[in-house]
Order: structure tokens, then sequence, then C-alpha cells
């Protein structure tokens, strides 16, 4: 048995903003993928994995009891599956932010959901919002809270915008120029993240006037003004919003910086060979780049493993 492949995704913009209300911009990313599996010798990776998608049954099970109207499993056959060695085998890296468990939430929520709301009828809000909810209701078990933008990414495999907490939408996005010497990139940090601590520290923080302030005159203004610069290919402009962007977040949002980060990001600034910005909730894991000129970001970026995601 193997089932479809479910994707990682990359929140361009709007990690945090999102929260209180922000755009945001999430996007397929295809170099990554998980599928359900059941195999007759199953290595140490599938076995941990399969004790994971145990305690998510279970999860899911109560989660059903507790809320038949939102979503409802076929749980006999999800545990028997489990009970025979089913897992869950993933390209993607858990903890860097390119949603390793929204393809996984995605990927039960299509093989066991009863009348589950599918990819090929017409998705009107209402539908997109129900399935977000039900997808943040099931992503919780992993995370504590969650947004349910990654799986639903991962379930569509297309690019969603979100304009408010209630009003999302499916978006296309400008074909990228394959030649294109503009990029986004992902840099590895090298350090595996966690989300539940960073989110904590932000809660915190906007219990601060003037936090509060930064975040609505700065980070969401930017962070909205980029995704319209992105969506309209405007990416002159986009590159000069996320040079204003990067800094912001770098004098703002320290704690989610990787200190042995702090430095290369602010030569980005400097240099304007690149950008940086956060890649999710940060801490770890990937940080996004953005670069008008891919070589010389290389160059200078040299001592790090770069992957492009994006060309323009
Ligand atoms: N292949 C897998 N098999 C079973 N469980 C998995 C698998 N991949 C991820 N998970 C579950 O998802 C958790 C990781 O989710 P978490 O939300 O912390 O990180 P992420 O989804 O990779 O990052 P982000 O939400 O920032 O994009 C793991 O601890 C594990 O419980
Ligand atoms: C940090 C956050 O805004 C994005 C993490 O990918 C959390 C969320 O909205 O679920």
């Amino acid at each position: 048995m193997k089932g479809p492949l479910f994707y990682s995704k990359i929140l361009l913009f709007g990690e945090y903003g999102i929260i209180r209300d922000s755009k945001g911009l999430a996007i397929p990313y295809n170099f990554y993928n998980g599928a359900l599996k059941k195999s007759e010798e199953p290595s140490d990776e599938a076995i941990a994995s399969n004790k994971s998608l145990r305690s998510f049954a279970s999860y899911l099970e109560v989660l059903q009891t507790q809320q038949p109207d939102l979503v409802t499993f076929d749980l006999e056959s999800l545990k028997n599956d489990v009970e025979t060695g089913m897992y869950f085998d993933s390209s993607i890296p858990q903890g860097y932010g390119v949603g390793s468990s929204g393809a996984l939430v995605a990927a039960i929520y299509d093989k066991y959901a009863a009348n589950k709301i599918t990819v090929l009828e017409n998705l009107t809000r209402e539908k997109l919002l129900h399935l977000k909810n039900i997808f943040s209701q099931m992503e919780s078990f992993f995370h504590g809270k969650s947004s349910g933008l990654d799986p639903l990414n991962s379930y569509l495999s297309i690019p969603i915008l979100i304009n408010s907490k209630d009003n999302i939408q499916t978006t296309g996005i400008p074909t990228q120029s394959v030649d294109g010497k503009g990029a986004v990139f992902l840099l590895d940090s090298g350090i595996v993240g966690e989300t539940a601590p960073m989110i904590s520290i932000f809660m915190e923080s906007l219990k601060d006037k003037g936090f509060r302030a930064m975040l609505k005159n700065q980070f969401v203004k930017y962070t909205d003004i980029c995704i319209d610069n992105f969506l309209h290919g405007d990416m002159k402009s986009l590159i000069g919003n996320t040079k204003k962007l990067s800094k912001v977040v770098l004098n703002n949002f320290k704690p989610m910086i990787p200190e042995q980060f702090h430095a290369i990001w602010q030569q980005g600034i400097d240099t304007n060979d690149y950008y940086l910005k956060l890649c999710g909730s940060g801490g770890g894991g990937y940080i996004l780049g953005f670069t008008e000129d891919l070589e010389r970001a290389k160059a200078s970026l040299k001592d790090y493993k770069l992957e492009v995601v994006y060309q323009f």
C-alpha cells in the first residue's frame, strides 16, 4: 500500500501577523513530500512514525466524539491500518517550518474522513474556511495551537492567500522565470526549531504597547505590501519592501532568529546581496531569503546551503 503524495509548504509572508489579522501567503513546496505507507520490514523511522500515528488516531477518536458535527472518520479502518504497521513515509524535515505535521494531517483526512471536501469540487470560501477549521483542530494535536493553514495548503496543493482570519482564498502566483536572476531561497539554520515556545514569546510581547504599535505600523504593513507586490509580479518593489521587513524582524523578533544568524542577517541588509526573513515561527529550521541576484547571494552566503524555491 502507498497513498497519494502530500507536499511541504512555505509561508512566504504572514508568520505571526496572521495571528493578528495580517495577510498571509502560503505556497506548496514540492521538493519534500510524504505518503501513508505500509512495509513488511519497517525501519526504525517507520516504527516511530507508526507510534505517532497511533496516538494521533486516539486523539481523532476523542475529537469526533466531542465534535461530531465538525468531522468524522472511518476510525475502524484507520485503527486497523495502524495496527498493521501503517506509517507516514515522509522526506519533510520536522521542526523546520515547512509543514511536516500539516502534510500528515492532510494525508489522514484524505484517506479516512467521511463526507470529505475534495479538491475537485467548487471550493467556495465557506468550504475553505470549514476545511481550515477541521485541519486546525486536527493539527492541534501536534502544535498545541494551529491555524490549519499548513494542512490546507498541503491538501489542496495550491497557493493560499489569507486576507484576514475569516477570509481566505486560493490564488495564483506569477509564473516563475526559470532563468531569472532574482530568487526566493531557503537557508538551512541546522537547528531544529519548536513552534510552541516561539508563539508563547510572541504572545507575551503582545502585552507591550510599543510592540503592538510596531506590529501594526511596521511588521504587518510591510507584510501586506510584500504580498501585494509578489502577487502583482512587482518584483522591484518586492525587493525594496522585503529589505524593510528584514530590518523590522531583526530589530523586533530577535528571539526567533538563532543567535549565530544575527550577523549574516545584518550583512544582507548592509550589502543588499539578500534579505532574510522568518520562515514560519522561526527559532531554527529554515530562514527565508530574497535576492535580486542569486549568484551574488550565493557568493555572499558561500558557507551555507541554499535551496531555491522560486525564481523571478
Ligand atoms: N513522518 C511522520 N510520521 C509521524 N509523525 C510525524 C511525521 N512527520 C511529522 N510528524 C509529527 O509532526 C510533529 C512535527 O510538527 P511541528 O508542527 O512541530 O513541526 P513542522 O510541522 O515540521 O513545522 P511547522 O509547523 O513550523 O511548519 C512531529 O513531532 C511528529 O509528531
Ligand atoms: C507563527 C505562525 O503564524 C505561523 C507558523 O507557520 C503560527 C500560525 O499562524 O499557526
